[in-house]
């Protein structure tokens, strides 16, 4: 397969409502879609790095401009092109491994769509229907926060992740266990808020039976986390911390985690995904499939990763609608707490021309 070209494009998707985490509150999603055209095919690739360097240290900006000079010319310049072969020829770049992820998703989808292949048989998938979690975002009011659970357990999600941070955690967990029942599939997200010191507080949080406890502390503190794991019964699930299949295989031999947030984009794209699934499966490790407000492009990408077998906890792959008017695709639309899993090549789904052209805000194409 030959490269002929990459087109760069800038889009900006209103959410339906602010999105507030511990690092911050978004109002709208700045995103990069990258269009990969090679000699028989065209693939999407979509860039999950947020406006600013506050989830990781990458941010859209700096995505587009390692793009742009270093990693399609490489690739532009590789003997072979195919997915596999771009972790490889990149290797030699450091870091930026939801730019790298962008470029290869695009490489994969335009592979697959030539071969006529979906992408959740590349990956091995076994389910045709995956249950849908959403993440919930930090309220300003007890009030607020229940009738948005109310309202997204009426939608049918079959799990509710709340973002917590210092001041707002015990309490929000406590009215939503009380006023939703024990049988409701409920987990929490800090987004690195807490340090080890706070290991009794966040004990506070054990009577509440929550599936997990997602990534706590900073992201390179392996060990604190092994520590806080020892002096809460809730189990320790780590996101920001897992980039690679080794530091997912080194955080699990520390016992810093017993659940793993797998993220595409996070980990430098969806062949990474997969050997970090199959290193938890080897270890026991539930995985699921974790989101980072991906348009529909990647939201089908990430479909077909969470039918694979390991994944046996719901992510956060919600309904189009859960951020989105309008997408940018059709729209994925939760059904009894699932959504299908796409069954045509590739990632399955293509941009809507008209919906696309409304939210692009520039485009740049780079032959080659
Ligand atoms: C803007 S927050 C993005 C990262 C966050 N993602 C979510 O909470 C889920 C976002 C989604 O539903 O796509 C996480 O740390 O897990
Ligand atoms: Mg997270």
């Amino acid at each position: 397969m030959k490269l002929t070209g990459v087109e760069l494009r800038r889009i900006t998707m209103p959410l339906v409502a602010p999105f507030r985490t511990s690092f911050g509150t978004q109002t709208s999603r700045d995103a990069l879609l990258l269009r990969v055209v090679t000699g028989n095919a065209e693939g999407w690739g979509e860039c999950v790095a947020m406006s600013d360097p506050l989830y990781s240290s990458e941010y859209v900006d700096a995505a587009a401009d390692v793009l742009r000079r270093y990693f399609i010319p490489t690739l532009a310049a590789a003997d072979r092109l195919d997915a596999h072969a771009v972790a490889p020829a990149l290797a030699k770049f450091r870091g930026h491994r939801m730019a790298k992820a962008a470029l290869e998703m695009g490489v994969l989808d335009a592979e697959l769509r030539a071969e006529g292949r979906p992408l959740s048989r590349e990956l091995g998938a076994v389910r045709e229907r995956v249950p849908c979690g959403v993440s919930v975002g930090i309220m300003s009011s007890i009030p607020e926060l229940l009738d948005a659970v109310a309202g997204y357990l009426d939608a049918g999600y079959a799990r509710i992740k709340l973002k917590i941070e210092p001041g707002w955690d015990v309490a929000p967990v406590a009215a939503v266990r009380e006023r939703f029942g024990d049988e409701l599939l409920l987990q929490v997200d800090a987004n690195t808020a807490y340090t080890v010191g706070d290991a009794r507080h966040l004990a506070l949080l054990d009577p509440f039976d929550l599936l997990l406890i997602e990534q706590p502390l900073d992201e390179e503190d392996l060990l604190g986390h092994a520590e806080l794991a020892r002096q809460i019964r809730t189990p320790v699930c780590l996101d920001e911390s897992i980039t690679s299949a080794r530091t997912a295989a080194d955080a699990i031999r520390l016992q810093a985690c017993a659940i793993v947030n797998v993220k595409p984009g996070r980990v430098g794209g969806y062949l990474e995904a997969r050997r970090i699934h199959d290193v938890c499966v080897a270890h026991g490790v539930p995985v699921w499939c974790g989101g980072m407000l991906e348009t529909g492009l990647g939201r089908a990408a990430n479909l077909a990763l969470a039918a694979l077998p390991g994944f046996t906890l719901p992510g956060d792959t919600s309904g189009s609608d859960r951020y989105y008017r309008t997408d940018i695709t059709t729209p994925f639309v939760v059904r009894e707490g699932q959504l299908d899993v796409p069954t045509g090549p590739g990632i399955g789904v293509e941009p809507l021309a008209a919906e696309l052209a409304a939210v692009t805000t520039s485009t740049e194409w780079l032959p080659l």
